[in-house]
């Protein structure tokens, strides 16, 4: 029996990699945590054992951190384009998929060289290269926000299985993960690609504040719109979030009220929300 062999890609999944740039006595930190995959003519590998097309994924390892130091690391996207730009040098490679978590850091005032760090969401990127073709996409995951009033849910059918009550005042909570794809590299006079995050997640941020919000659904249209409003560059962005309800917890057997004060955050089950904004074609 012959089987059909497809989607063969190896790399090393998750190469940790803080990268300090000393050009000042400012230090900055650069913190990822990279992973990479190749695709090409590594078909004999898998049917006979063959490894002579195999770019190990120990060499591809060293690679990541020895580009590190001859070209830098400034944007996550920037890395992993030069990470791209030397596979599409190498022999039977035909493309790569290419991934970057970033942690920040934020200086802290005492010296140029301690670090806290900031924020606890995690900045994504992506790149893949299919030959000639390269595609940059990035985003955020696990930016966690809340609003405790500006938020309703109403209207929606009721049939024999539905309990929910309506609501024109709860709390919205959710933990974010957009991801957007470029279709043009936002300008280097304008920041690069870590201007163009900073703006979509302010954004973001904005539309979710600034959203009276009558269903989860609308306040991610809001947040998807305004990205693309914000970063000219962007396509297209997907955004998914879970809904961290927060139940109103019944003190009424304790002889007390509870105006909206007193909240269980559930952990699970969740409402999970996602769509994709884009522009239109033309
Ligand atoms: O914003 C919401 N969207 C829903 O689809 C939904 N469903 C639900 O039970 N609560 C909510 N809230």
């Amino acid at each position: 029996m012959t089987y059909t062999l497809t989607d063969l890609q190896h790399g090393k999944a998750e190469v940790r990699i803080v990268k300090v740039d000393r050009g000042s006595d400012d230090h900055v930190l650069h913190d990822l945590n990279v992973t990479t995959q190749l695709r090409g003519d590594f078909e004999t590998a898998y049917t006979e054992g063959d490894n002579a097309h195999v770019h190990a994924t120990d060499t591809q390892k060293n690679t990541v951190y020895a580009l590190a130091r001859e070209h830098g690391v400034t944007s996550p996207e920037d890395f992993l384009l030069t990470l791209a730009a030397h596979w599409r040098t190498q022999p039977w490679v035909s493309g790569t998929s290419l991934s970057a978590e970033q942690f920040s850091w934020l200086r802290l005032p005492t010296n140029g060289h301690s670090f806290v760090r900031s924020g606890q969401e995690t900045r994504t990127a992506l790149v893949e290269t299919d030959g000639d073709a390269t595609t940059v996409s990035a985003g955020l995951t696990d930016l966690v926000v809340l609003k405790s009033t500006g938020s309703e849910f109403h209207g929606f059918p009721r049939d024999r299985y539905t309990t929910l009550a309506e609501t024109d005042d709860r709390i919205l909570a959710t933990s974010v993960t957009a991801t957007w794809q470029y279709a043009g590299t936002p300008s280097s006079s304008g920041g690069g690609y870590d201007a163009a995050y900073d703006a979509a997640r302010a954004a973001m941020l904005d539309a979710f504040a600034g959203t009276h919000s009558l269903a989860l659904q609308q306040t991610i249209h809001a947040m998807g719109s305004a990205a693309l409003d914000a970063v000219p560059e962007i396509a297209r962005i997907h955004i998914q979030c879970p809904n961290k309800h927060h139940f109103l917890v019944d003190l009424a057997p304790f002889g007390l009220d509870n105006p909206g004060e007193v909240f269980f955050a559930a952990d699970r089950p969740y409402g999970l929300i996602q769509a994709t904004v884009a522009r239109e074609a033309g």
